[in-house]
């Protein structure tokens, strides 16, 4: 089915597949590549929503799984949806639950007709079809949401991958055709398939026959080495549609997010800067900084003297140091503030260096930078 996408590609490089564009939602226009801080429960851990924009955050993700557990998808909708509930005005994408579902405990029971799996909460059983997870998404008014899918674990064998992505892609026809078409909200397709590309690239055409608003690849940091992510990337992320968006869920490190950009996709989210930041570990244009590292104790420069976020302007390493080591709660928002800065300022140089046609002179740059 062809669908019309609400992307467009403004620009590409001449030397890669990085390209630069455009994502219209209900709560705005995303300038891609992005990447989107990680908001689980309804807010990224220890930041406001004045910190996020504030640290060049577009459009954020939440979790239907743990939002349908605890508060409940009714209530929010009963209080005016997500945007409202935690306000924030801008974009949201809701993960379906797959990843959580699946990954998250050996207990899920898959079947036709949907899954069985228990609340991590107080382990009571609970029940989520195709259908539900598009309702759940709708209720909290998600600007793109995604089809309930089956995240195959690594390693899988070739069989379990092969069933796995074929109900996959079934549950999404079902996601696709209970989507209410009013309200406006995207539904993107998330591509499985294991570490097979054959696989993945039947996936890319049941999903396309279907048509989606976007196209994520699902399935990936799942624990598989990480030139073997590469190689799937690299085999499969030109097959998706050139005019839809591609997402590339759970990634990842910086330099993750430079190689996926010269592959060609446009949307990445990862809880790596938000969960590091609370361990104390910030990334910088020169690398990783331990924080709690003894050798930062009379440090009285910023952690990146090229940068320019609230944490780099005011406070120094040793000022973070002193607050890690006391377990502050500062830290963990000073901190935050920076990490979730930082990626979102190299995805704004990244979308920079491929309007200006020079991303692999960028490219060369960030990691001798952090030789
Ligand atoms: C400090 O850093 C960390 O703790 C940390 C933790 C987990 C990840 C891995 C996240 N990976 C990942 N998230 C994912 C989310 C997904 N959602 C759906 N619906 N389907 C998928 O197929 C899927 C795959 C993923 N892979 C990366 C970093
Ligand atoms: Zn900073």
């Amino acid at each position: 089915m062809t669908t019309v996408s609400p992307f467009t590609v403004e620009g590409r490089s001449s030397e890669c597949g990085a390209r630069y564009g455009q994502l219209s939602t209900l709560h705005g226009t995303v300038q891609t590549p992005v990447f989107m801080p990680v908001g689980t429960q309804a807010t990224v851990k220890a930041m406001s929503p004045e910190n996020l924009i504030d640290a060049g955050a577009q459009i954020i993700l939440g979790n239907t799984y743990h939002l349908f557990i605890r508060p409940g998808h009714e209530l929010i909708r009963s209080l005016g949806g997500l945007h409202r509930f935690m306000h924030w005005d801008r974009p949201i994408l809701t993960d379906s639950g797959g990843f959580q579902i699946f990954s998250l405990q050996e207990l899920a029971e898959i079947s036709e007709e949907g899954a069985a799996f228990r609340s991590h909460l107080d382990g009571s059983r609970l029940y989520l079809s195709p259908e539900d997870a598009v309702h759940i998404q709708e209720a909290l008014g998600a600007d793109i949401m995604m089809a309930l899918d089956t995240c195959i674990p690594y390693p899988a064998d070739y069989d379990t991958a092969r069933r796995a992505t074929a109900l996959t892609a079934r549950w999404a026809r079902r996601c696709r055709n209970v989507q209410k078409n009013s309200t406006g909200q995207h539904l993107f397709g998330i591509v499985q398939g294991g570490m097979f590309p054959d696989l993945r690239l039947e996936a890319i055409e049941q999903l396309m026959e279907t048509g989606f608003d976007g196209y994520a690849l699902g399935g990936l940091s799942v624990g598989e080495p990480k030139e073997l992510m590469y190689e799937i990337l690299e085999a499969t992320t030109a097959h998706l549609p050139e005019d839809h968006a591609r997402y590339l869920m759970g990634v990842g490190t910086p330099e993750d997010l430079v190689e996926g950009v010269y592959h060609g996709l446009d949307m990445f989210d990862c809880v790596m800067p938000t969960r590091n930041a609370r361990n104390g570990m910030l990334f910088t244009s020169r690398g990783r900084v331990v924080i709690k590292n003894a050798c930062f104790q009379q440090d009285h420069r910023p952690v990146d003297e090229n940068c320019e976020c609230y944490t780099c302007r005011h406070y120094s390493r040793a000022y973070l140091r002193h607050l890690f080591q006391s377990r502050e709660i500062l830290a963990y928002q000073l901190n935050s503030i920076h990490n979730i800065h930082y990626y979102c300022t190299l995805m704004k140089e990244m979308r920079t260096a491929i309007r200006e046609d020079r991303f692999l002179a960028f490219r060369r740059a960030f990691y001798q930078q952090r030789a």
